[in-house]
């Protein structure tokens, strides 16, 4: 075993995406070891743009395991880190490292404390799944300091078990998260349907609303749900099996107007569950004329052209995610929105439009004067609003379908410092 008076550190640096459900899971059968009560698709979007930064370090001069998140330190004593850390504990292997004196065999891992860093370049629990980019990165960085072997669908069933969608934060692409039906949930595991080239038209654009914390989060809105919506008993049993297997061939097919459809209205049956939950849950409540306004507009263009163009979702928050089926329409689809939600005389257009900012471009908008100057969709003809919501929408990132979980070999990039193990 290693000598713990000796000081070395080892340390892994990962990066994991978000993703987005096409397909929502909202509701546990098992709210301990994390068991949905339908299967969920989900988009991973690109982690250039919007992603979970996580450093793990070992040491036999730590004293306990010890996390900071986005700078500050947070307790790890809840069940669901503890649940994690525990099951990739359980799987680690020998480490070598002849060249720092490191020697860890599979039995000592136990005697070892970690120290995690985790930083969201984006809000954290704001809708914005930063719980399923967060947990699956603890999960993954964990899993490679260890040397654990097992494959990421087995890594997923843990992620899983400190937030469900992270589960579908192991893969890129398309992603399904299977319920399983075993009551130890070692079949409720994530699978990749498609990579993130298969269908590489898409273009995602997110309107951030607020960046304010939710008032009912995910885990207590769904056991309400749960406990008292009979549509969500309807839809977990009825609707979501025979969607997920049209949402499969739309993937499979890249049939964008089948898939935009699912899309919009496995959205809209969400919310409705919310709403039909005791007492109700309104995730759209307070800005509730920003998310009508951005349905209507998609839902008016779409019947306009005859065909979808572009598909909306809203996860547990008022966050707008747009999918466009291509560049093209992309650029159309930032033309209204900025037509419609102007940003701030304050805020500067290259912080309003962010990600991938070529788009703006394409849309031949530079400067504040092309956003003022933009005429209003020809699909709304004489109905123009008389109103127009500046400063209403924060911010919108401009990304696509991305890759999985990678490990950064570069040290410049790891979030503790390689002396001290502390954040840096
Ligand atoms: N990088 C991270 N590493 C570890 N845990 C994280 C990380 N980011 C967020 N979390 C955990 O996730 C919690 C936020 O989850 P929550 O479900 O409330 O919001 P969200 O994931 O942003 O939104 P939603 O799941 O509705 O899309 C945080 O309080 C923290 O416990
Ligand atoms: C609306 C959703 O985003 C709900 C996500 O819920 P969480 O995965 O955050 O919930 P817990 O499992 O309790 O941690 C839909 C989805 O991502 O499928």
């Amino acid at each position: 075993m290693a000598d713990k008076s000796q000081n070395w550190i080892l340390i892994v640096t990962a990066q994991t995406p978000t993703n987005i459900a096409v397909i929502k899971y909202w509701g546990k059968r098992d709210e301990t070891l994390i068991l949905p009560v339908n299967d969920s698709i989900s988009v991973t979007l690109d982690p250039n743009h919007l992603c979970t930064t996580t450093t793990v370090a070992v040491s036999p001069s730590f004293e306990k395991d010890r996390m900071w998140l986005n700078g500050k330190e947070i307790s790890l004593s809840g069940d669901r880190f503890q649940s994690c850390l525990r099951e990739i504990r359980s799987r680690a292997s020998d480490v070598e490292d002849e060249e720092k004196g490191i020697c860890i065999r599979k039995q000592d891992w136990d005697k070892f404390h970690v120290h995690i860093a985790s930083y969201n370049n984006f809000p954290t629990a704001a809708g914005l799944a930063s719980s399923a980019a967060g947990l699956a990165c603890l999960v993954f960085a964990l899993a490679k300091l260890m040397n654990v072997k097992e494959d990421l669908g087995q890594l997923s069933a843990i992620a899983r078990q400190g937030s469900g969608s992270a589960c579908r934060s192991l893969y890129g692409g398309f992603v399904k998260w299977v319920m399983g039906n075993d009551a130890s949930g070692s079949d409720s595991i994530a699978v990749q349907l498609a990579n993130e080239t298969h269908w590489d038209d898409l273009v995602i654009i997110i309107a951030v609303v607020s960046s304010r914390q939710k008032e009912t989060s995910s885990t207590t809105g769904m056991r309400e749900s749960v406990e008292t919506s009979p549509l969500l008993h309807h839809r977990a049993k009825e609707v979501v099996p025979k969607r997920i297997l049209q949402m499969q061939e739309a993937i499979q097919n890249r049939d964008f107007p089948s898939f935009a459809r699912l899309t919009c209205t496995d959205s809209n049956q969400f919310h409705a569950v919310c709403l039909d939950t005791r007492p109700p849950i309104f995730y759209m409540n307070d800005t509730s004329h920003r998310q009508v306004l951005i349905i209507n507009c998609i839902e008016k263009w779409n019947r306009s052209e005859g065909t979808p163009q572009v598909a909306y979702t809203f996860d547990a928050g008022p966050n707008a995610v747009l999918i466009a089926r291509n560049r093209n329409v992309a650029t159309l689809l930032l033309q209204r929105l900025l037509f419609y939600f102007p940003p701030h005389p304050d805020t500067e257009l290259n912080s309003y439009v962010i990600g991938d900012k070529s788009i703006l471009q394409d849309a031949g908008i530079e400067a504040m004067k092309d956003v003022e100057a933009l005429l209003p969709p020809p699909e709304i003809k004489d109905n123009v609003p008389s109103q127009k919501y500046k400063g209403d929408v924060s911010y919108f990132i401009c990304t696509k379908p991305g890759r999985g979980p990678v490990v950064l070999a570069d040290e410049s990039q790891s979030l503790l410092h390689p002396k001290t193990g502390l954040p840096k």
